[in-house]
């Protein structure tokens, strides 16, 4: 049965392209046909320009013909003549008849007299006509015969061209008839006028040039002229544009001249013209706080200081600190440590004298320790709560980063009674819920001093968790602060502020209200401050972006800076640190620029001559790392592990303690 079907289409098939075929030859067929009559057709023109010059001897012949009838008309005026010579006679005759009505007859004679005299005259200007006839066609036939002769020559060459000669001997044709017809006299004009009038007809088409052939050429490049402008003759148009650019060259030229004399004429004004001035070069203007920061030492080793010259912190956090090994300070904790104690000197409730406490912002380079900068003053600062809630809130980019700043808060806030809760979704939400609020006879009651949290986790608690609040929030740290400016987009920092001024359900005396300006009226009513702390290792001066943070009087501690170069060994000393970024002491920078295709092959080079004991490679995506990962386990013959968030939680924490405990090396 199918095979039939198949067999029936086939046969269609062959028959339908036979069909096609068909039509096809008889497409072609017709196309041939029609460029047989279109070669034809440019043969018929070849051919009425040659039969041109018959027609031209055939025009010489009808204008011979003209000159018979010219002369023809002189027989007649002979004739009439004759008759008038004779016609006296018979006056005389008359006369002879009739004496009686002599004075009639005088009267007769007189007339005819004057009528004798017209005749002669008409005689006259017939001679004249006939003589003037005769240089005007002689003129005539010269002309036609110098343009046919051109006419034939473009022929043989263009098709185009002999349509153009065609309207051209149309356009004579006309004017030879128009001609003929002044010439024979119906209009009842002087012949000698019409004559004239058949002489400036020839005038007007040599277009005032004596040579006939140039007249000939003038008409070509009108009628070119139009062809172009009727887009006809594409070939043509270059040449066309050309000479029309020349035209505007040339035109240009002479307005800059006219320009020129304009200037150098001091009584001609020249309106907009403007003289050239040196365009100032803008520089960029930064906030005093972001050019005048305070500075801070970059050379960790030398510029240590003892825990104990540090004013103000707590003895019980000093124990802690010697505690876990730490006898001095690095210098931005030494300098960030004091600054932010000093806002909170009356305490978390109010700020410094009843005014609202600096925001503080710190860039210092990787490993410059940071992260005690401001777990250390928080922690003193809230180990004299009475009630508990949230008043420090630390945001941090990613899951891992919170877990480790959880960490060291938890290791100085052990022994205070300060509770840290770490809101990073490593654990199901309604675990971490259960975490953060507890839910009492009087309402909720809040479990956690300190948050360590991811924004994206926050906000969901903010707008889920029933009794989570942020209202006694502190102190707000945004650690990591370029990367979480980079997610700004995500609207969480509003929704933290919104949570943070949030109005009570019962009105409390305590409410707090978004800083305003300073007045009489409300310099009376205290309320807590809270203070953001910005933490990053390259603290963006980008004034656009800093403004999204909506800073208060911000204070700025960086050691990133231009070191005066005291002489040229210490130039040579420190090469390869920019202007922008510095790194931390004993940590070398090398730059290796490579094809991306030999990169991995370089890595591994490294890897196997170099024998680093331990090795973190990082990667711009998951998906490379993961290459990379496939690439070194199956050629590199090295422990390596793959950590990003293709892997669970779980598999994550099994590779860092691998990578702890040496098991891991890449
Ligand atoms: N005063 C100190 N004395 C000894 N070790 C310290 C001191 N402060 C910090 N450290 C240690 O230095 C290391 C780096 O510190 P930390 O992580 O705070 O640096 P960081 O500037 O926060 O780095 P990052 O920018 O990567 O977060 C940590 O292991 C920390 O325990």
């Amino acid at each position: 049965m199918s095979l039939f079907v198949i067999n029936r289409y086939l046969g269609d098939e062959v028959e339908s392209t036979e069909d096609r075929a068909k039509a096809l030859l008889e497409k072609l067929r017709q196309q041939a046909k029609e460029r047989q009559s279109q070669l034809k057709h440019n043969e018929r023109n070849v051919k009425e320009v040659s039969e041109s010059y018959v027609e031209e001897e055939v025009t010489e012949t009808i204008e011979t013909t003209d000159y018979n009838e010219g002369s023809e008309k002189r027989k007649k005026s002979k004739k009439r003549k004759k008759t008038l010579d004779e016609t006296p006679t018979d006056l005389e005759s008359h006369e002879l008849d009739a004496e009686p009505e002599e004075e009639n007859e005088l009267k007769a004679k007189k007339t005819h007299k004057k009528k004798i005299k017209k005749d002669k005259q008409e005689d006259e200007s017939i001679v004249l006509e006939d003589h003037d006839v005769k240089k005007g066609h002689k003129k005539k036939v010269k002309k036609q015969k110098t343009e046919v002769c051109a006419s034939f020559e473009s022929t043989q060459s263009e098709d185009a061209k002999a349509d153009r000669k065609k309207k051209h001997k149309k356009h004579k044709h006309r004017q030879r008839e128009e001609n003929s017809d002044k010439g024979s006299g119906d209009s009842g004009e002087d012949p000698v006028e019409a004559n004239n009038n058949d002489d400036n007809s020839d005038h007007e088409f040599v277009d005032s040039s004596e040579d006939p052939v140039e007249a000939q050429n003038n008409i070509e490049e009108n009628s070119d002229q139009e062809l172009v402008d009727a887009g006809e003759d594409p070939a043509e148009t270059h040449t066309d544009n050309d000479d029309k650019k020349e035209i505007e060259d040339a035109k240009m030229e002479q307005n800059g001249k006219g320009k020129k004399n304009a200037l150098s004429n001091p009584k001609s004004l020249l309106l907009g013209g403007f003289e050239a001035k040196p365009v100032q070069k803008v520089l960029p203007f930064l906030p005093l706080w972001l050019a005048k920061p305070s500075l801070v030492q970059k050379d960790i080793k030398q510029n240590l200081v003892s825990i104990h010259d540090v004013p103000c912190i707590d003895p019980n956090i000093k124990k802690r600190l010697e505690a876990n090994n730490v006898k001095s300070f690095f210098p931005v904790q030494a300098e960030v440590i004091p600054a932010i104690l000093d806002s909170c000197v009356h305490g978390f409730l109010v700020g410094r004298g009843g005014y609202l406490p600096n925001d503080i912002c710190v860039s210092a380079p990787t490993g410059s320790g940071k992260t005690l900068a401001f777990v250390l003053p928080i922690i003193q600062v809230l180990m004299t709560r009475v009630v508990c809630e949230v008043r420090a809130l630390v945001l941090l980019p990613t899951k891992e980063l919170a877990q480790q700043v959880c960490k060291v808060f938890n290791v100085y806030a052990d022994g205070t009674g300060l509770k840290v809760c770490l809101i990073a979704g490593h654990k199901p939400f309604a675990k971490e819920q259960e975490s953060l609020v507890q839910k009492k006879i009087f309402g909720f009651c809040s479990l956690a001093d300190i948050l360590v949290c991811t924004p994206g986790r926050l906000v969901d608690h903010i707008q889920k968790t029933e009794g989570f609040t942020l209202r006694h929030l502190r102190f707000l740290v945004i650690d990591e602060a370029d990367r979480m400016i980079d997610t700004m987009s995500q609207d969480w920092l509003p929704q933290v502020i919104n949570a943070a001024y949030k109005p009570s359900e019962n009105g409390l005396l305590f409410d707090r209200k978004l800083p305003t300006i300073r007045t009489a009226a409300n310099y009376g009513q205290l309320q807590m401050p809270l203070q953001k702390l910005l933490f990053s290792a390259t603290l963006t001066h980008n004034p656009e972006k800093l403004q999204k943070l909506d800073l208060y009087q911000p204070r700025l501690f960086t050691s990133i800076y231009k070191q005066p170069r005291s002489n040229a060994n210490d130039s040579q000393s420190e090469p390869a640190t920019s202007e922008n970024f510095s790194l931390p002491k004993g940590l070398t920078h090398y730059y290796i620029p490579c094809v991306l295709n030999s990169k991995p092959l370089i890595l591994l080079h490294f890897l196997l001559t170099l024998r680093f004991s331990r090795v973190l490679c990082f990667t711009n995506s998951r998906e490379s790392s993961h290459r990379l990962f496939l690439l070194i386990k199956l050629f590199g013959g090295i422990d390596v592990a793959e950590f990003s968030s293709r892997l669970s939680p779980g598999e994550r924490k099994k590779t860092l303690k691998e990578f702890e405990q040496g098991k891991i090396k890449l």
